[in-house]
This record gives structure tokens, sequence and C-alpha cells, in this order.
């Protein structure tokens, strides 16, 4: 098997119906599947281009210069890539890479305790960094700017600030929600690349490295299929390509064809244009409940029982993205296209109103 993965590797956990089989992804056998199937270079990542060619000029420049690269804040929507990208400027730079998180760093001792451990050049990669603490926030922004933390020792009057110089390092930040960052810690990141949704023919090519991997024979009508259907995403694309390739295993086909494609997705509640049970959920709360909105966030999330940050960060992209709904100054509006999606008629009279742009921090370049 190429990479020299075994087959065990890419095993799924059980299937269960009404999972969300585009959500995040959390469990651990689903993590050893896509850390399996991540490009290992910068040249198999495919798509982003724009972002791809920016990264590698900013990487290739600092290993000229023999110095760490500018921070790097990679934003988007989940499963476009973010991580993976993250893993592969360690791998260009042939640097070690330090992994944690925001929900990890409560306290701005934790994220001392993690700087200061770090080795010249180091990359420290720090998934959903719009979660940080404020206090690890601020330690951190310092840090990124002047190498040096400031540890506090003892309490009230007595307390003394110690100062505890750093190697040089570069901070990949990952976030689904740039906007949240305070501007502060968003100006300390030198490279800012924004991931959009991928084109059908890009994960084509995703999903033809995947079956490789996966040793899953499909043809091309099953992998277009597929790729149609994936939200723009390819961590769907690659969860989608197991949910058929199972549906083929059990029904004795050799081949994941677009018979198979379509059985399967139907199976898993994935409609002709990607859309599944949560996306066509808020298009039907949107539509029947609330007249097509505007409706504000957390009522449409509480209609849907998901919570808020799931709609705004799975959902919402995608569905604005593709013309469904519409981010206005008093909430979330359906489009045209959303009721004749959903096989209604809109009320006498209605039209679509214009969209906000989405949260994306993009084209901002730290000072
Ligand atoms: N451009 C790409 N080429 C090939 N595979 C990709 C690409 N982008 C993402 N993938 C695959 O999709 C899966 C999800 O990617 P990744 O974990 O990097 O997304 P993410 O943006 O970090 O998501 P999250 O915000 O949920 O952490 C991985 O298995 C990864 O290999």
């Amino acid at each position: 098997m190429a990479d020299g993965f075994s087959s065990e590797m890419f095993e799924d956990s059980s299937i269960d119906a009404t999972a969300r089989v585009v959500d995040t992804g959390s469990d651990a056998d689903e993590r050893t599947v896509e850390a399996a199937l991540r490009p290992r270079r910068l040249s198999e990542f495919t798509g982003q281009t724009r972002v791809c060619d920016q990264l590698s000029l900013v990487l290739e420049a600092a290993k000229r210069r023999g110095t760490p690269p500018d921070h790097v804040l990679l934003s988007g929507p989940p499963g476009l890539g973010k991580t993976t990208l993250a893993m592969l400027i360690g791998t260009e730079l042939e640097r070690p890479i330090r992994i944690t998180s925001g929900p990890a760093i409560q306290h701005a001792g934790d994220l001392a305790a993690v700087l200061s451990s770090l080795m010249e050049g180091e990359v420290l990669f720090l998934d959903e960094i719009h979660r940080m603490s404020r206090s690890a926030e601020e330690m951190l922004y310092l840090a990124m700017e002047d190498f040096r933390v400031d540890v506090i020792v003892g309490k009230g009057p007595g307390a003394t600030a110690i100062p505890l110089e750093l190697p040089a390092f570069t901070v990949v930040g990952a976030t689904t929600r740039a906007g949240l960052l305070p501007a502060p810690l968003r100006d300390r990141f030198g490279f800012t690349g924004h991931l959009d949704f991928y084109a059908p023919d890009e994960l084509v090519t995703i999903l033809e490295r995947s079956a490789r991997l996966l040793e899953v024979s499909a043809d091309t009508d099953g992998i277009t299929e597929i790729a149609r259907r994936s939200r723009g995403t390819p961590r769907v694309a690659n969860r989608l390509l197991r949910r058929v390739r199972d549906w083929a295993q059990v029904h004795g086909r050799q081949v994941v064809d677009e018979e198979a494609a379509h059985a399967a997705l139907a199976l898993f509640d994935v409609d002709d244009r990607g859309l599944d049970r949560l996306d066509r959920a808020v298009l039907d709360s949107l539509c029947r409940r609330f007249g097509g909105g505007p409706v504000g966030l957390s009522t449409l999330a509480v209609a849907v029982g998901e919570e808020a940050d799931t709609v705004e960060t799975v959902a919402e992209p995608f569905l604005v993205r593709e013309g469904f709904i519409t981010r206005t100054p008093r909430g979330r509006a359906a489009t045209p296209l959303a009721w004749q999606h959903l096989g209604l008629t809109p009320p006498q009279g209605y039209t679509a109103q214009p969209s906000l742009p989405l949260d994306t921090g993009e084209g901002r370049f730290g000072a």
C-alpha cells in the first residue's frame, strides 16, 4: 500500500445513519483516517492555488534568509485543509511542529509552559486559536512580537514579572472565525491565508488520490458524482467516498460507480446539491417557521436543535456561497433559490435581501 500505510489505518468507525456525514469528525478513528489521507508535501496539496503560491514564497524566502518565517494565520470553514497546511509548513521548513489548540490553553500559564519549551525555529500550531482565553491571547501576542514572555511570580502587590527570553519560532494559527480574534493578535500575523470552498474538479483530484490510498476502485462517474455533492469540502468528499465504498462493499459491487454514489448518498441524506440534513433543516426552518426571515442566528439554531456556532461555521458559509441564504443586519434570510430547492412557494412580493460579507478576515497583513 502507498506510503507504507497499513489497511487497518483506514478502517472507519461503525456507521450511524443519523450521524452528520459532514460534521467535523472528532472521534479517534476518523482522525486516524484523516491523518492518513493528508498530503505530505505542499506540491501534493490540491487547490487553494493563490494561498499555496503565497505561502510557498513566504517559506522559501525565510529558508533562504535562514530565519523563521512570519507568523501565519489560516482561516476558513471546517474541513478545507487548515490543519493539513499547518503540518505542511513544518514539513517544508524541515522544522519540528508542536500542536495544541485554543481550548487546551485556558490560562496564561498553560501557554507559558508550551512557549518556554519551544526550540529555535520550531513551528507552533494553534488550532481554533479564537478559543484561547484572553490572558493567554495577551501573552501570545507579546511572545509573537518580542519572543519574550513575562512570567508573573507571586500574587497581589508583591507579584513580580520575570522576563523569559524565547527562541525565535513561528506560530501557525487556524480558525473558522477570524473575526473573533482581537486586532492586536490578528495584526501579529505577517501572513493570512483564507481558504475557500473547492471546485468540483479539484475535489475529483483529491478523491482520486484518496481512493488510491484507501485501495478503493472507483470509476470517473462515481468520483465525479461524489465530488459534485461534497459541499466543496475535502473532508466531506473523503467521508462520502468511504460511505459509498461501504455501500458498494455490502451490495457486492467491485467498483464505486455512479449508481453506488446515488444509492449511498440518498441513504445518508445528501441531496442533489450536496446539502445534508442540517443544511436542509436550516432552510426548512427559515422558510416554513420564519416566513423566509430575517431571523437571528441563535433563534435559528434553537429551531434546528444545534449550537449557534455549528450553524454559523459549518452550515452557513456553504449555504451563503451557494446562494440559498443571505446574512442581513437583521439576521439570516432565505433566497428564492432556498424556497425553490425545498419545493415551496415564497409569500407574494418576497424578495432576496443583499448579503453581508462572511467573516473571512481576508486581505489582512500584520504590521
Ligand atoms: N487540498 C487538499 N488536498 C487533499 N486533501 C485535503 C486537502 N484539504 C483537506 N484535505 C483533507 O481533508 C481532511 C480535512 O482537512 P483538515 O483537517 O486539514 O481541515 P481543517 O480546515 O483543519 O478542518 P477544521 O477546521 O475542522 O480543523 C484531511 O483528511 C485532509 O487530508
